[in-house]
């Protein structure tokens, strides 16, 4: 801690010091209190940083909340619009999962909620953003990725945690999930409400169709292909007839 006679109560304005009147003793008791004051600051910046931390973070998994998880939406969609990067979003619900919980427990449950999600973030790069959507749900942003790598990285995750075999206690379960798909891209019409029940409706697909695998939807289905009347209308009276 400090080394520093200073209190928590000696945080505050200073009546008694004067900045103009300098004897040698209080110029070394500001230097103290100058040092205390930056050790104070370099607390509360940690203490910011942890509840910042708190405030982004699923309590159970350590992954990034659905809170989170819309802030970094909303950033992604901008960027690309900006960049011109496509970005995926990839969710993840895993499979019967009523049934552990029914057969195992909720607290198995829990424990397996938490594995799944170490191998998601094994599973991706340091730079992709895996959150916890909602129960059983996962939701992974993959920024600067295009649809078909991205349908690559579902399958690994997929492959992985169908693969994986997960023991509490004396127990041993195996899981699977289903995953869906969506890319936004810069000329995507898509809202970001809409390019979730896009992802939603292809991983609804992949429950219907058997679970434990990977449905995407199209690339260029959400595109603007060509510009519009009206907007030629516009180009052209900025422009003249150049956009033609
Ligand atoms: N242990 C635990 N279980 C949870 C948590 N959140 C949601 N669940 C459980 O996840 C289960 C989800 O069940 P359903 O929505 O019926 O889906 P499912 O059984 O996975 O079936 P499909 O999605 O159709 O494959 C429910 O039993 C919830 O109680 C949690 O934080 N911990």
């Amino acid at each position: 801690m400090i080394a520093c006679a200073c209190s928590d109560q000696d945080w505050g304005p200073h009546t008694n010091m004067s900045t103009t009147e300098h004897s040698p003793s209080t110029a070394t008791g500001s230097q103290t209190e100058l040092e205390f004051l930056r050790l104070r600051v370099k607390e509360l910046e940690k203490e910011i940083k942890s509840l910042n931390e708190l405030v982004r973070t699923d309590g159970l998994t350590g992954l990034y909340n659905q809170r989170y998880f819309r802030e970094a939406l909303h950033r992604e969609c901008e960027r690309t619009q900006r960049s011109g990067d496509d970005f995926c979003l990839v969710l993840v619900d895993l499979d019967h999962f009523k049934k552990v919980n029914d057969h195992w427990g909720h607290e198995a449950g829990n424990i397996a909620l938490k594995r799944t999600a170490k191998l998601i973030r094994a599973t991706i790069r340091p730079t992709d953003l895996p959150c916890r959507y909602g129960g059983e749900e996962f939701a992974i942003l993959l920024p600067g990725t295009p649809l078909m790598i991205s349908v690559q990285v579902a399958e690994r995750i997929r492959s992985t945690i169908a693969g994986a075999v997960i023991v509490i206690d004396d127990k041993t379960l195996t899981l699977t999930a289903s995953f869906g798909v969506c890319a936004f891209q810069r000329n995507s019409t898509l809202s970001q409400d809409q390019l979730v029940e896009t992802a939603d409706k292809q991983l609804y697909q992949a429950k219907r169709e058997g679970r434990n695998r990977v449905c995407y939807e199209p690339a260029k289905s959400h595109t603007r292909q060509q510009v519009s009347q009206s907007e030629k209308d516009m180009l052209s009276d900025l422009f003249g007839n150049k956009s033609d």
